[in-house]
């Protein structure tokens, strides 16, 4: 690496180190100047309404935020000199051999490229080339910021048969960096294989399988970052969502995408996509497991066709002076042969009028007369026509109906015959039945149902790209909610089955992938771990035989020593011992998690603010001051720390309805640590890790 001893000059022109910060100084004057031409853009005299005038002036509000530049954020990070001219296509306009890869795409005065936006073709080179296939890269150089400043940078030269591979101190450096604060974009250091997922084609939906650590969630807020630049278009009129496991998480990775330039992506939990219906309710865990199966589908389906009947008496529409008869049989053939497609049931409810009256149309014509399209319409909202169809396709409510489903045995009964036995019906039953929608005290898992009627009533629009994180978590329905709301684009699917800790956590991707109404889509596994130490993931992975035996163990770059601790105290020492490992841990830099079953928070609570250990709650931001998290066990998923102080795994455990959920909780709190994990127990370990 180099890095100048002293401070460089003006004197030393020819110094490498001098001309890349000439090249960093003059991209920030040039976006600079790109945001003052945004800034100055007057569109006052541009014809249109005042809501075209209005989403102008939006658009250019997004554009001039999207060039800020963000003192901390370095400009570029990388360069590829290349051996030869790049052709036009991959270039995107940048025409030479030597390019600098930043953040967003920087061009200067007269519109030539001085930083190439890390999505454009030609970068990929940067995070693909290697000794093996360079690509026809004479040298990559990685550059090393301290503060904003750029103060290293480092060379490979990839043709080169002369130079051997050596690991990248700066690369390491970066992903080593202590963690404070909300979680921070890589795209400095995006890693080949995670490359290959980022880029992967729009069109299809990919599902990531990775232990505790490996990018997963990194990965997919690339991927949305990457596929709207490359389809601007397409996805930003669509829209894209990521849902991730509850808010603490969604706060933790917000700032990301607008990072990386993209304000306009949404996130939200599952609950929050199903929100039709207050929760205050809560399932057993049988409950929730049969509200969740997949079979509820087709109950659901029975319960919203329930009310199709077949007439029993003809149709009588008069017109004027005549009278238009349609028989039950003809009657009962258009609602039969409705009823046999595969339309939403409330499109076929409004097209169900426009049917009959054609069939009276079809009469008069035999009768000799020449109606035309308005006697049609006519016909179709006359009231002995609007009274048939109420009475034979009659308009569905979808919370009505699954508060019905759920309070009337013999409905359920009837909707679930040959599909739930006696004991599931009896399962998700009310116990007392609900009066009305407003004051029924609905369950997350009923709030699912509803969306699924709901979308056998009207469909559900569909977005351009969902990135689903976290998705091991998912029952089937839920993941035929969130596979509505991508039917006509794709899906990111992140996920590891060990860290599953729902009853009805998912098995096996391909059954999940089927539920999502992907099924084949591609399942890629990432096996290198970014965040938890070699030791600490060892450790942990003792549990995977007993709650995912199928899977490997993943490696860890991290292979510093010293970072795992387990301490046995003595009865009625614990928490102090804990309140001093907390100490410790916060005596060095980055953030501290104390993570505890959910049961002893408040004995946690209570203990830090007696020993005066100020602490926040997930999803709050840590900063230089505020640095130590109290975090019950349910809420670490998805979340880390620089280092982890962990109480008693025996209460982590036993905090589950069943042991093998509760193992999986704690191999979640145990692969939180970036830096050092203190396990500190007055009970016995689990034998797994004894
Ligand atoms: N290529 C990379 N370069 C630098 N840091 C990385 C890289 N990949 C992942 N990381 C970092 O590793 C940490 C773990 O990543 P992330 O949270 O995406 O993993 P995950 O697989 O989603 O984990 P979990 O299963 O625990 O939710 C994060 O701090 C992330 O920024």
């Amino acid at each position: 690496m180099h890095s100048p001893a002293t401070p460089t000059t003006a004197a030393d022109a020819d110094d490498p180190l001098r001309r890349e910060r000439d090249h960093l100084h003059s991209s920030r004057a040039a976006l600079r100047t790109m945001r003052e031409d945004a800034e100055s853009l007057d569109i006052s005299d541009v014809a249109g309404t005042w809501v075209t005038q209005q989403v102008l002036h939006d658009q250019i509000q997004r554009r001039i935020a999207a060039l800020a530049d963000l003192a901390h954020t370095p400009l570029f990070f990388g360069r590829l000199d290349f051996l030869h001219a790049v052709s036009g296509d991959e270039s995107e306009g940048a025409g030479g051999e030597r390019f600098y890869i930043g953040r967003r795409h920087v061009h200067d005065a007269v519109g030539d490229p001085m930083v190439i936006d890390w999505r454009a073709p030609v970068s990929q080179t940067f995070y693909r080339a290697s000794r093996k296939d360079p690509m026809d890269i004479a040298k990559r150089r990685r550059f090393g910021y301290t503060g904003g400043e750029l103060t290293a940078y480092e060379d490979e030269n990839l043709s080169d048969p002369a130079e051997h591979q050596q690991a990248s101190a700066l690369l390491a450096a970066e992903i080593e960096k202590p963690r404070v604060g909300p979680m921070r974009d890589i795209v400095a250091t995006i890693q080949p294989e995670q490359d290959e997922i980022v880029r992967a084609d729009v069109s299809g939906t990919v599902c990531v399988q990775g232990a505790p650590g490996t990018g997963k969630t990194a990965v997919g807020l690339h991927r949305v970052a990457y596929l709207l630049y490359a389809h601007r278009e397409r996805l930003a009129k669509a829209g894209t969502l990521v849902i991730g496991p509850n808010s603490s998480f969604l706060s933790y990775i917000e700032q990301v995408l607008p990072a990386l330039g993209e304000l306009e992506v949404a996130q939200a939990t599952v609950q929050e996509l199903v929100a039709h219906v207050e929760v205050r309710g809560t399932d057993s865990a049988e409950a929730a497991r049969i509200k969740g199966d997949a079979r509820l589908a087709e109950v659901l389906r029975r319960a919203v066709r329930d009310g199709i009947t077949l007439p029993t008496e003809p149709l009588v529409v008069t017109r004027g002076s005549r009278r238009w008869r349609l028989p039950v049989y003809e009657l009962t053939e258009i609602i039969e042969e409705l009823a046999g497609r595969e339309v939403r049931y409330g499109a076929a409810m409004e097209s169900l009028p426009q049917r009959i009256a054609h069939a009276v149309l079809v009469k008069m014509e035999h009768a000799g007369e020449a109606p035309d399209d308005r006697v049609q319409d006519a016909v179709a909202r006359a009231r002995e026509v609007r009274a048939l169809v109420k009475a034979c396709w009659p308009p569905v409510d979808p919370a009505k109906l699954v508060l019905r489903l759920l309070s009337e045995p013999e409905f359920l009964a009837r909707c679930a015959e040959g599909i739930l036995d006696e004991q599931e019906q009896r399962a998700i039953a009310r116990p007392k039945p609900a009066r009305s929608v407003k004051t029924a005290p609905w369950t997350a898992a009923d709030a699912v149902l509803v969306d699924e009627a709901r979308d056998l009533v009207q469909r559900t629009p569909s977005l351009g790209h969902v990135v689903l994180d976290e998705a091991q978590d998912l029952s089937p329905m839920q993941y035929r909610a969130v596979g509505r709301r991508c039917t006509t684009g794709s899906a990111t699917v992140l996920g590891d089955l060990a860290q599953g800790t729902t009853p009805w956590a998912t098995a096996s991707w391909p059954e999940a992938l089927h539920h999502l109404g992907k099924a084949g889509a591609h399942v890629e596994e990432l096996t290198t771990g970014f965040r938890v130490p070699e030791q600490v993931i060892a450790y942990a992975s003792r549990l995977l035989p007993a709650i995912a035996p199928g899977l490997a163990p993943a490696t860890s770059i991290r292979t510093g020593q010293d970072s795992l601790t387990i301490r046995h105290v003595g009865a009625d020492e614990l928490v102090a011992a804990v309140l001093t490992a907390c100490r410790e841990a916060l005596a060095r830099e980055g953030s501290t998690g104390l993570i505890v079953a959910d049961a002893r928070v408040p004995l946690f609570e209570a203990a830090l603010a007696g020993a005066g250990l100020a602490f926040l709650t997930p999803g709050t931001e840590t900063t230089a001051e505020a640095r130590l998290t109290l975090v019950p066990a349910s809420l670490a998923k998805g979340l880390e720390y620089d280092y982890v102080v962990l109480d008693e795994p025996a209460a982590v455990v036993a905090g589950e309805p069943d042991g093998r959920t509760g193992l999986r909780r704690l191999y979640v709190a145990l692969t939180r640590a970036v830096s050092g994990l203190t396990v500190l127990h007055e009970q016995p370990l689990p034998a797994q890790l004894a």
